[in-house]
């Protein structure tokens, strides 16, 4: 630190929530304080945690003084507020008591930022503060950062990926190993990967949320949750994985933003998360184990590729503490600068009109004929195949032969696809439909 940055007033720093993340800030904050503060341009002092019990074993890696019970102090007397203690309430609270004391915000909180993100950017530039949320999307990877300012001159139409590194480690690994889904995910929330309830990531909720808060910024138009359509990853079976294997795919939880038009021209924005087919060669498919990657396409850019880790206390705390520095770089210049912009009012497009393609895996009849009548079906709601593929199950003496059918389509609406599904599922030759998988990067 140089004697001017030294001699700078030392910014508090407040810290809420001591969990995979925050015990990570501390201790970077602490270990390396002089590294940051000679960037930040002043000292950051960490002035206190906020911990819900004082009597939770810690061990003596953090000084037992900053722990406090009594958040609201904490936050009414600092300079810069760290929230990682996730959930709505009462993080919510304590981020705009923080906002009306006047303070700088970092937070984590994707949850928080997806059903309330407008509301606190607009209490944010009202109090002529900064609010920044690298951390809450992708982890480590600087995204938001590159989308609201790097690419703020350019268009993008279009951001996909994966998002969620708890559901990207439990498909790998079922993948790779051939592990049971409740073994993959014990091991993701052993290393600190999963949310504290981890239906939120099986479930895509926790995708959807960074979703909504990718097409938010990407398209300049507030996108809630209830935009965002979403499939988790609980139906995807072993047996989906292995045949998904044997075709040369991957399945991936993606989370993709789309600017559409419909046939009058007018544009919209799809935003869903559902998991999908990818081609092995694919590079999201040589993404594993917690990694995250999102590819952003703009008009003037073209594509480009972010990759890195999306999960862990120790790579999530590199991206608060880019924004503490950053923020802090800003309150010394003067100035918060201008946050998120809300004026680009495309509306978001329902799941139904988007257009992709699928992979339909039926259990049939092995009779003469049965593969006619389901490709008229296909024919007749205007769904084109691509590829058909057909193994014959060997019946034991005297009984039927079965044969197992995956079919990959061309573009199709999901409307017609779901139409087409549900008349092939009546057919008396169909024993049942064995999976309905989107696939994207054919
Ligand atoms: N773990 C990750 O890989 C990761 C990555 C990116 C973003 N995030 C986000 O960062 C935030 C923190 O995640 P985490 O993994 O550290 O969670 P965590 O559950 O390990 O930690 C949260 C901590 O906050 C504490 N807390 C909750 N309510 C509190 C209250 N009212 N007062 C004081 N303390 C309270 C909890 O006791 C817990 O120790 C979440 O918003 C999460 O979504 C986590
Ligand atoms: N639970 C989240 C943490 C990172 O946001 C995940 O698995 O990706
Ligand atoms: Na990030």
């Amino acid at each position: 630190m140089n004697l001017t940055e030294a001699s700078a007033k030392p910014l508090r720093v407040a810290l809420l929530g001591a969990g995979n993340v925050g015990s990570q800030v501390a201790r970077i904050l602490l270990d390396d304080a002089a590294a940051l503060g000679s960037r930040a341009g002043a000292p950051l002092e960490l002035v206190g945690i906020a911990v819900r019990s004082l009597d939770t074993d810690r061990g003596t890696a953090l000084p037992q003084e900053l722990f406090t019970t009594d958040a609201e102090s904490l936050v009414e007397n600092a300079d810069i507020v760290i929230e990682l203690m996730g959930g709505i309430e009462p993080a919510r609270s304590l981020i705009l008591r923080a906002i009306e004391h006047g303070a700088t915000v970092v937070s984590g909180n994707k949850a928080l930022f997806a059903q309330d993100g407008p509301a606190l950017y607009e209490k944010a530039d009202a109090a002529g503060v900064q609010l920044s949320y690298e951390a809450a999307v992708a982890g480590a990877i600087p995204i938001l950062r590159p989308i609201r300012d790097s690419l703020s001159g350019d268009r993008i139409t279009r951001v996909l990926g994966i998002v969620n590194g708890t559901t990207n480690y439990i498909l790998d690994q079922m993948d790779a190993t051939g592990a049971q889904f409740a073994d993959a995910l014990r091991a993701a929330q052993e290393l600190g990967y999963a949310e504290a309830d981890p239906t939120a990531d099986v479930e895509g909720h926790d995708a959807a949320a960074k979703a909504a808060i990718l097409a938010s910024l990407s398209f300049h138009t507030r996108f809630a949750l209830e935009n965002v359509y979403c499939e988790g990853i609980t139906q995807v079976t072993a047996d989906d994985i292995a045949a998904a294997r044997a075709d040369g795919y991957v399945i991936k939880l993606l989370a993709i933003a789309e600017l559409l038009s419909d046939e009058a021209g007018d544009p919209g924005v799809s935003v869903r998360v559902h998991p999908t087919l990818l081609p092995r060669d694919h590079p999201l498919a040589a993404v594993h184990g917690a990694f995250n990657a999102v590819f952003v396409e703009a008009e003037n850019a073209g594509e480009l590729m972010f990759y890195g880790q999306g999960a862990g206390g120790t790579p999530t705390a590199s991206a608060v503490l880019g924004d503490v520095v950053s923020a802090a770089r800003r309150m010394m210049l003067g100035g918060p600068g201008r946050t998120e912009t809300t004026t680009g009012h495309v509306p978001a497009r329902s799941i139904d009109t988007v257009s992709t393609s699928y992979c339909i895996g039926l259990d049939v009849a092995d009779q003469p004929g049965v593969l006619a009548r389901i490709a008229t079906i296909f024919a007749d709601n205007a769904v084109s195949i691509e590829t058909m593929r057909q193994s014959i199950h060997q019946p034991g003496p005297g009984a039927e032969g079965t044969a197992e059918l995956r079919i990959v389509t061309h573009r199709a609406t999901e409307a017609s696809l779901a139409a087409t599904v549900k008349q092939v599922a009546a057919l008396p030759v169909i024993n049942s439909v064995t999976s309905v998988l989107r696939v994207e990067g054919i």
